[in-house]
């Protein structure tokens, strides 16, 4: 039945009213049930009008990812998110050593006297006991004898002293301890000599610095002696420059750079292989520019030839004496080395005029009795004595004090 026939109809023109009430019905029905749906979506917590708090990941995982960001040109293409900038990186300064104020040189021995053990027990407390006994024969004043050649005195200094002994006791006759270490000690101090100028000379002349060459044979402790002599110039209040003029080793010039750096020294060095006497020469004119008082140079050990070592060090001399003096050349000894430290030293005394020695390693020997036949050998003074790897174990030579340290209280 078509629908213009059921509106004909009353019947079915009731029932077509109904109908048209139930279809509005439906549609409002269907409307508002579409409009909560709507609003329960929209309004829904975590629905789109909020918007979620972004995921908090491990703040550990956020820095892995920070870490492996590429950088902002090489982004993948297309990305929408901005990435901000890389942080500025920030090159923290190169760190600087620390410069230490090294202590003053005055009473420095005293200080170090302990470290002589090994020559008191073996000179020293020997000695004493053979002089102290009641009766002294020629066998005894033999071993008095032996004791001071075995302990490095040198032959003819130790006949001497035992002549000079033997008279003594002969006019003292019975002694007691301590009169036998009064004789012994004054028969060590005159070998030793007391009056001996040990100054070292480091007074600079007007507008120049006084020059210290330091010379000696390859692992004697030349570097170590130049850094520690810098640190005890510099306790005592002076300014000082250092050249490493040992040019064949870069290990040497690494090593006097850092002592340098600990003291507060300027270090000049040249090119490895280079000039010794060039490095010498800048040294110099810098020590003159910087108003340094002294210039210390660590020249190099190799002993080649005694004319190739005079040729060497001759240079370097000449060069820096176009500029200021050579106030001082030491050389650098090891006394552990014994009769062959003392033939090598010779061709360096002979190669060039030293004026003082620095006996190092004093510290490892029961042969104090180096520093006397040294001295008679070389003709020159100890002025310094190592006694010990610390950077404050050099001391200047104190006769006195070195005695008393042998001979024990
Ligand atoms: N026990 C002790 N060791 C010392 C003393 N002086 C130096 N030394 C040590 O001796 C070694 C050699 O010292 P260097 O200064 O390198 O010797 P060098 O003569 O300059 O030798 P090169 O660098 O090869 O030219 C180092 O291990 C020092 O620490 C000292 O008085 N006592």
């Amino acid at each position: 039945m078509s629908t213009a026939w059921r509106a004909g109809c009353p019947k079915h023109a009731k029932l077509a009213g109904v109908e048209g009430y139930l279809g509005i019905i439906v549609i409002v029905v269907v409307v508002a049930l579409l409009a909560a749906g709507g609003l329960f979506l929209l309004f829904r917590p975590g629905g789109k009008g909020v918007p979620p708090a972004p995921p908090k990941p491990p703040v550990e995982e956020e820095r892995e990812e920070e870490a492996v960001r590429p950088p902002a040109g090489e982004e993948a293409e297309g990305a929408t998110t901005t990435v901000p900038p890389p942080a500025p990186v920030v090159v923290p300064p190169p760190v600087k050593p620390e410069v230490e104020v090294p202590p003053p040189s005055a009473g420095r021995m005293v200080r170090l006297r302990a470290r002589l053990a090994r020559s008191q027990n073996a000179l020293g407390k020997g000695l004493l006991e053979l002089l102290s006994r009641d009766r002294l024969d020629d066998d005894a004043w033999d071993e008095i004898e032996d004791t001071l050649i075995t302990a490095d005195v040198g032959v003819s200094p130790a006949r001497a002293m035992v002549e000079e002994l033997r008279t003594k006791v002969k006019v003292l006759g019975t002694r007691t301890h301590e009169e036998a270490r009064g004789l012994l000690r004054e028969q060590l101090l005159a070998q030793v000599g007391p009056d001996m100028d040990r100054t070292l000379h480091t007074a600079p002349h007007g507008e120049r610095p006084a020059v210290v060459l330091v010379v000696g044979v390859n692992g004697t402790g030349k570097t170590t002696t130049t850094g520690k002599l810098a640190r005890v110039l510099i306790g005592d209040g002076k300014k000082v420059v250092l050249a490493a003029a040992d040019t064949f080793r870069a290990a040497a010039a690494d090593q006097l750079q850092t002592w340098g750096e600990r003291v507060g020294a300027e270090v000049v060095r040249g090119p490895e292989g280079g000039d010794p006497a060039s490095v010498a020469f800048d040294a110099t004119a810098k020590g003159i520019t910087d108003k340094a008082d002294v210039v210390i140079v660590d020249t190099a050990g190799r002993l080649h030839t005694k004319t190739g070592l005079m040729d060497e060090l001759g240079k370097v001399k000449r060069v820096i004496e176009k500029k200021a003096t050579v106030d001082e050349v030491l050389l650098v000894l090891d006394a552990t080395t014994g009769q062959n430290g003392m033939r090598q030293a010779q061709v360096f005394a002979e190669a060039v005029a030293v004026t003082g020695i620095a006996l190092t390693k004093l510290d490892g020997t029961a042969k104090g009795g180096i520093v006397i036949s040294v001295q008679r050998e070389l003709g020159v003074p100890v002025k310094l004595v190592g006694l010990g790897e610390g950077a404050d174990d050099l001391a200047p030579f104190d006769p006195e004090v070195f005695v008393d340290a042998l001979l024990g209280d």
